[in-house]
């Protein structure tokens, strides 16, 4: 079984995908494949290059993720210019994992994907569980974990679907709005309603 985790920014993400590496279950990370593919020397940071100019290189000839952020989440087409090529990259990574994992003979497998309703991924997952948490926690966790201003996290929050239409495309939603205790609870009682 593929289970598909996924969420807004900041919603809780990682924080239930590190409990479900806790428990054994193998995650593929999107974000992290995201980084993967734009390291130095890579053909996807050269494209990168190509159509956001030098301004988005840092000085040691890596990615400035801060300028190239503020970039594309304030400009929607500029968004779509970066998906359109970090994306597929990222895609082609992430089912390469997958296949991998699955002839290592893993029954379960699970697949941490922000986008995955944005980007239309439902068909690689068998359940969709979704993270969600109320705007105002949201917005005050992503102020406090990365110190942006209200502008900077509206910004980020406003780049995805709404997590009200998220939750109504899931097989089981994770409300984390309260304590890691109840969250974790939560998820246990999925998990066993899965098995
Ligand atoms: C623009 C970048 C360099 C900013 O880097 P930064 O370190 O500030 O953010 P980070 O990568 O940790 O992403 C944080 C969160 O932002 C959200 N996010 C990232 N990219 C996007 C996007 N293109 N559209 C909407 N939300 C996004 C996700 O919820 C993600 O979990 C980076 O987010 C990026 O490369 N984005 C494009 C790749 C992508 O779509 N990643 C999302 C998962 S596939
Ligand atoms: N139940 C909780 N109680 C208190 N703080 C929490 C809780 N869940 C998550 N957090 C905190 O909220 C922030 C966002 O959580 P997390 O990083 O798991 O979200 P995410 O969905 O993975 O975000 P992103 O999409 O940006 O990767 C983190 O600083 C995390 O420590």
């Amino acid at each position: 079984m593929i289970i598909g985790l996924t969420g807004s920014i900041a919603s809780g993400k990682s924080t239930v995908s590190n409990m479900l590496s806790k428990l054994g279950f193998p995650i593929i990370d999107a974000d992290l494949i995201a980084r993967i593919v734009v390291e130095k020397g890579s053909k996807t940071l050269e494209s990168i290059t190509e159509s956001f100019g030098e301004e988005v290189i840092a000085d040691d000839g890596s990615l400035h993720r801060g300028k190239l952020g503020e970039i594309i989440f304030t400009n929607p087409s500029k968004r779509k210019q970066l998906n359109d090529i970090i994306h597929p990259a990222i895609r082609a990574e992430m089912l390469r994992q997958k296949e991998e994992l699955i002839k290592e003979g893993h029954p379960t497998i699970v697949m941490d994907i922000p986008l995955l309703f944005e980007s239309k991924l439902s068909h690689y997952v068998d359940k969709i569980l979704v993270v969600t948490v109320t705007e105002e926690i949201q917005l005050a966790r992503l102020m406090a974990r990365n110190n942006y201003s209200l502008e900077e996290a509206k910004a980020r929050i406003q780049s995805q679907l709404p997590l009200s239409i998220k939750e109504k495309g899931a097989d089981a939603v994770i409300y984390n709005n309260g304590t890691l205790e109840s969250t974790e609870e939560q998820l246990n009682k999925i998990l066993l309603a899965w098995k």
